[in-house]
């Protein structure tokens, strides 16, 4: 096969920043992508409905002229969190899900729950509403290892939230893990997840082996091989509990390539060509349309894009190694492979 008709993909996790990042990622997502979840991780973050309105303006105005690209909001969920915005911004059509970061899981989790009970009232007011949580899943106690924080949220928290608030729609962003892929599978109905481009394609090698590579790190940080065979499992298999959440998250290079570099990776510019790519190498391009296009919208209640997108197969790709923005250069995810998928 060496062309491929599909839906227009959507990117359920992303993160678009503000500002001149902002202005020079918008254009790379609404390049390919019909919508995409847009993470509410600012300074300060996105906490209200009236933010969120603010935050979507400002999307909005970065979007090239001619494009489709829909965002689609999130609450940063906090311990202060009022249900009734939350519903009132779901109900007005401004806000599609709520995110739930532990306190100092991730970048910018700072103002992120730390007792669960206190957001119980909340997780019920969605779940009545039937307002999806999307979960960066991983505990932050320092006695438990870093490659061992998904499985451990798993146990101790996602699960007994879950049982606490039966009926809420949860996604389990960015799995990881094989513990994560068996989770999300056993989950019915109510429970979705997605997986990112590049934890299709990297192990923890790509991190730490011939030296440290910052570009490579990002949170939940890459595990074991084994891990990245399920989640290549999960993804491939057209199964509907999976769908993509791309997690691209830039950095400039200059807060990455530090002693203390930022965790994130920026895969928005080639992320349908490395899809493409891991799907073909796998024998599952018929089922590419099913894990970028199709399982998503229906797990949210949406409707699949209405135009599509062909990929045709050829000469090496040739995308940058960064993009420039108004503040400095971000390196593009380099899948350590050619391309050979373009997008028209
Ligand atoms: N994935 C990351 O490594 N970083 C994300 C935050 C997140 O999604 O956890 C970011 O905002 O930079
Ligand atoms: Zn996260
Ligand atoms: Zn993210």
């Amino acid at each position: 096969m060496d062309s491929l008709t599909l839906r227009r993909p959507d990117d359920w996790h992303l993160h678009l920043r503000d500002g001149a990042m902002l202005e020079a990622v918008t254009p790379e997502s609404a390049r390919h992508f019909g919508r995409a979840i847009i993470m509410p991780n600012l300074v300060p973050p996105v906490i209200t409905g009236a933010e969120a309105r603010a935050y979507r303006d400002r999307i909005m105005a970065a979007v090239p002229e001619g494009s489709g690209f829909t965002p689609l909001m999130t609450l940063y969920l906090t311990e202060d969190t009022d249900p009734a915005d939350v519903v009132k911004a779901h109900a007005e059509g401004l806000v599609t899900a709520v995110k739930l970061y532990p306190a100092g899981a991730t970048t910018n989790s700072a103002s992120g729950v730390r007792d669960f009970d206190k957001v119980r009232p909340v997780l019920e007011a969605m779940a009545e509403a039937g307002i999806p949580l999307c979960v960066h899943g991983e505990v932050t106690e320092a006695d438990i290892d870093i490659f061992d924080r998904e499985a451990t949220f798993i146990d101790r928290v996602l699960d007994p939230l879950r049982r606490a608030t039966p009926g809420l729609k949860v996604v389990m962003e960015h799995i990881t893990t094989k513990q994560g892929v068996d989770y999300a599978l056993a989950g019915g109905d109510t429970l979705a997840a997605t997986i990112t481009t590049h934890h299709l394609v990297i192990n923890r090698n790509a991190i730490l082996v011939g030296g440290i590579k910052p570009h490579y790190y990002c949170l939940p940080v890459a595990k074991r091989e084994e891990h990245r065979i399920a989640l290549r499992t999960a993804a491939t298999s057209g199964d509907a509990t999976f769908f993509l959440g791309t997690d691209s998250a830039p950095h400039l290079d200059a807060a990455k390539e530090m002693a203390c570099g930022c965790a994130g990776i920026f895969t928005a510019t080639n992320t349908l060509s490395v899809l493409a790519e891991v799907f073909e190498q796998d024998g599952a391009l018929d089922r590419l349309e099913a894990f970028a296009s199709l399982n998503g919208p229906a797990f949210y209640g949406l409707l699949p894009n209405e135009e599509m997108v062909t990929l045709t197969k050829g000469a090496p790709v040739d995308y940058p190694a960064r993009i420039e923005t108004g503040d400095g250069p971000v390196t593009v995810f380099d899948p350590m492979m050619p391309l050979h998928w373009h997008v028209s």
